[in-house]
Formats: C-alpha cells, sequence, structure tokens
C-alpha cells in the first residue's frame, strides 16, 4: 500500500522532510510506504537543495490540496495566508493534515479542528512547538494521566542562539541574528522570534493542550529580547543568573477560580535551575503534573532536519492509522482535539514574580535609601540592592526583588521614576 502526500513548501523545513522521505533506509519500515506525490511553491525556477522530478513542482497549491491521489497534506508554507486557507481546503477535501505552523494553530486552531472533526481527518502539528523535540504527542498521551500545572520553557530557537551567543561570546545581537536566518532557524520575517510571538504562539498551543481547553492567542502576554543588553547579560551573570526567554503557563488555581498565567518575557533564570542550561538552537520545556512530578523535554528546537524529524512523524502517525483501522470518521481522542471551553487567564497585575530592575541614578547621598523607601511604600520588599557601577557621571544601581505582585512593582516604578535622583530606569526583567 502506498499514501501519497501533498507536500506544501519546499523550504527549510520542506526540503528536510523530502530527504528523509527520499531516504528511508534504517527508518521505520512504513517510510517506505510514503511517496511525495506533489510539492507546490512559489518559485518554479529556484535552485533547489534536492532535485526533484520536475512534474512533481507546482505553484497552483490549490490544486495539490483538492488532488484525489492525495491522502496527507504536509504544510510548510508558514505565514498566515495562504497556509489557513489551504489547510482548511484540504480538510473539505477529506485530507489529513500535518503542519508546522504555529501561528496559524494558535490563531485559527478552533476553526481549523472544527473543520477537521466535521470532516473526521487528523490534523497533527507535532514540529509547531520545539521543532524535533516530541513534546505535542507526549503531552496529549504521555503526560495525559496527569493533572498539570506548570508548562515552562525555551520554544524559541532563535531568541535562544541569538542569547546565548550574546552571553557566552558577547557577540553582536544583529550578527548573531542573521547567522540564525543563514541556518534555518529565523521566522521569514524574523521579529516573530526576537519579539516573543513565535514562543506566544506556541504557548498558547501548549497550554490549550496541557489545561484541556482552548485559548486566545490574544491572551498572550508577550515581551521579546530587544531590550536584552549586554550589560544586564553581565549583571545577571555575576548574580548567579542566564538571561532565557520564557513561554510560561501556570495554573493558578484556588478554590473559587481556575484562571491561567500565559506569558512570554525575557526572565533571569538562576544558573542552577535545569532550564539555564538549554543553549544555543536547544529549546527545553518542562512540565509538572500530578502525580508525575517534573519532566523535561530538551532538544534541538528549530532547523530543517530536527523539524522534519517530528513532520515526519506525525504523517507516520497518520499512515499507521489509516493502515490498521482504514477510512473510518471515528477520531482517535488521543490525536484530535477535544476541546471545547476557553481558558480563562489572569491579569498581570495580578501575577507574583521577582523582578530585576537597573537605574542610572546621580550619584547623590542616600539614593539607594530613596529607592528602598519608594519600593517598601508600594510593599515592594528586596532581596538585594547591588550598587555596581559608574556609567558616565551616573551610578548604576541593580535591584532584585522577593516575590511581589506585579501591579504592585509597577507602581513603586512610576513612583522612582519622578525621584530627582533617578536619571532613568533602563531594564526591568523578571526572575525566576
Ligand atoms: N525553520 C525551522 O527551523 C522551523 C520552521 N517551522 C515552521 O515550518 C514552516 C516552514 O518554515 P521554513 O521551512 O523555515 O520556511 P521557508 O521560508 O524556508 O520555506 C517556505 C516554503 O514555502 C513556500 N511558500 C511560501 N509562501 C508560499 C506561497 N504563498 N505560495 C507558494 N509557496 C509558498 C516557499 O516557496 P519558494 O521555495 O518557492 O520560495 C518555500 O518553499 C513555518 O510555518 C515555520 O514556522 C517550525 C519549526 C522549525
Ligand atoms: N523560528 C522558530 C523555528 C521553530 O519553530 C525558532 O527559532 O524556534
Ligand atoms: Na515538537
Amino acid at each position: 500500500m502506498t499514501f501519497k502526500i501533498g507536500l506544501l513548501g519546499f523550504g527549510v523545513v520542506g526540503t528536510g522532510t523530502a530527504k528523509i522521505l527520499l531516504d528511508p533506509f534504517g527508518r521505520h519500515p512504513v517510510l517506505k510506504e510514503i511517496t511525495i506525490g506533489r510539492v507546490g511553491v512559489r518559485t518554479l525556477d529556484k535552485p533547489r537543495e534536492i532535485e526533484l522530478s520536475p512534474h512533481l513542482l507546482t505553484t497552483d497549491l490549490e490544486s495539490i490540496v483538492t488532488d484525489p491521489e492525495i491522502d496527507i497534506i504536509v504544510e510548510l508554507l508558514g505565514g498566515l495566508e495562504p497556509a489557513r486557507s489551504l489547510i482548511l481546503k484540504a480538510i473539505a477535501s477529506g485530507k489529513h493534515v500535518v503542519t508546522a505552523n504555529k501561528a496559524v494553530i494558535a490563531r485559527f486552531g478552533d476553526e481549523i479542528y472544527a473543520k477537521a472533526n466535521e470532516k473526521g481527518v487528523y490534523v497533527l502539528l507535532e514540529a509547531a512547538v520545539g521543532g524535533g523535540i516530541p513534546v505535542i504527542k507526549p503531552l496529549k498521551q504521555s503526560l495525559g494521566a496527569n493533572r498539570i500545572s506548570s508548562i515552562m520553557g525555551i520554544v524559541n530557537g532563535t531568541t535562544n542562539y541569538i542569547l546565548t551567543e550574546m552571553s557566552q561570546k558577547g557577540a553582536d545581537f544583529s550578527e548573531v541574528l542573521a547567522k540564525a536566518q543563514e541556518l534555518g532557524y529565523a521566522e521569514a520575517d524574523p521579529t516573530a522570534d526576537v519579539d516573543g510571538f513565535d514562543a506566544a504562539d506556541k504557548i498558547a498551543i501548549l497550554a490549550s493542550l496541557g489545561f484541556g481547553g482552548r485559548v486566545k492567542r490574544e491572551d498572550v502576554y508577550c515581551e521579546g529580547i530587544r531590550q536584552v543588553s549586554a550589560v544586564d547579560i553581565a549583571y545577571a551573570d555575576r548574580l548567579g543568573f542566564v538571561i532565557k526567554l520564557l513561554a510560561i503557563a501556570k495554573d493558578t488555581v484556588k478554590e473559587d477560580s481556575d484562571t491561567l498565567e500565559l506569558r512570554v518575557h525575557p526572565t533571569l533564570v538562576p544558573k542552577i535551575h535545569p532550564l539555564a542550561n538549554a543553549n544555543g538552537v536547544y529549546n527545553a520545556i518542562l512540565v509538572e503534573g500530578e502525580p508525575l512530578g517534573q519532566v523535561m523535554f530538551y532538544g534541538p528546537g528549530a532547523g530543517g532536519g530536527p523539524t522534519a524529524s517530528a513532520v515526519v512523524s506525525d504523517v507516520m502517525n497518520i499512515v499507521g492509522i489509516l493502515k490498521s483501522s482504514g477510512k473510518t470518521k471515528e477520531l482517535d481522542p488521543l490525536l484530535s482535539c477535544i476541546h471545547q471551553h476557553y481558558c480563562q487567564i489572569a491579569p498581570m497585575e495580578s501575577l507574583s514574580t521577582r523582578f530585576y530592575a537597573r537605574f542610572l541614578c546621580r550619584d547623590v547621598p542616600g539614593v539607594i535609601g530613596h529607592l528602598g523607601m519608594a519600593f517598601g511604600d508600594h510593599g515592594v520588599s528586596l532581596e538585594s540592592v547591588v550598587q555596581i557601577g559608574i556609567r558616565g557621571d551616573l551610578a548604576e544601581i541593580v535591584v532584585v526583588t522577593h516575590d511581589v505582585r506585579e501591579g504592585n512593582f509597577r507602581n513603586a516604578l512610576v513612583a522612582i521614576d519622578s525621584l530627582e535622583a533617578i536619571d532613568s530606569i533602563p531594564s526591568i526583567l523578571r526572575v525566576l
């Protein structure tokens, strides 16, 4: 029996996927039953890493998703449109879909899964989060017996690569970003990586799976890494931290409410924390549940080969189902999406966390006292105050707070900003 896939996109991940499918030796035997039926691209005459028979390539992507010969559509285009419309058309044509497109799923997952359930087809997305790391299927299946309380991790390879190079080699932000683009890690528009949008898409998907409800993408609080400077990386290092872009989804179940914290932001992570040692393009996702406790998923979070590994595993899963149960409309609840309600998201002001803040102050007597008083007036207690340097004619003071309600901390900053002795507040970062 042979199963035909229609590949939408033949870029970094599309090429990686074709490489695996065209070279099945030594891999799972089911791969020998999967062939590439058609490949959709934007430009026909572009030089390609793999030579495909020219009749396979087309710019008419609609004809692929409606082709009766194709069993599974693999969407590796990126971006919202035409990806969303093509996925919906593929579903309407009764095709199963595999996608690496977290942007589309995080925004249009409701619509896509509602149609897929109606049609009795699967939409699998292992490659969409953590690249090659198996995390979607484990969350859906292997951890299904657990009550998940927290999912926290580094889910963007590009920014982790940038932060690692900046901290370990003192590299310049824009040079490292260009290198990440060259290596095929970054999104077509790398703003999605740098400003945290890609990580926000991914944590929305993970939260939905882990906490069993739909998540509105716009509910994810999101800060990227643009404001992380070499100065802060150096201070963090001296204080025993590394700076990572963390994506966090945490259940804040109380007696009378069940809300989620959902946020992406650069974070000072203690060097001894398991997430602190995921460097370069590696991602790490720490999941906590009852009764399991903690489990961490770790591996290459981007790149053609690793991401293709996840894409092909999804294709194989669908082929396995098609082989064993035929074209039944009854979907396996452990692979399909069954959520109906929306998760409630806690407002940021109500969250409690530690903060790191760097102040530039006029070097006048008593400035640390003024700072401490202003924090104290707003119920913010300080874990450490370090007056480390002089920058020009200004003193640089770094503080780390104890856990504090975000709203209280922000109010304290407003008061501090108006102090005579304060020149500016160049950085505010959260601390794990
Ligand atoms: N790169 C990575 O490490 C990872 C990527 N992903 C996701 O995988 C997906 C693909 O990413 P990647 O392979 O890096 O992207 P690329 O930009 O390398 O490839 C995109 C491919 O899609 C084709 N394409 C794009 N838009 C159109 C269009 N409108 N019509 C026809 N063809 C189109 C391009 O055609 P042409 O070749 O002619 O330009 C190209 O072949 C994205 O959703 C991304 O978020 C997920 C995990 C990791
Ligand atoms: N641009 C993304 C690619 C994988 O999802 C990243 O850098 O993680
Ligand atoms: Na994955």
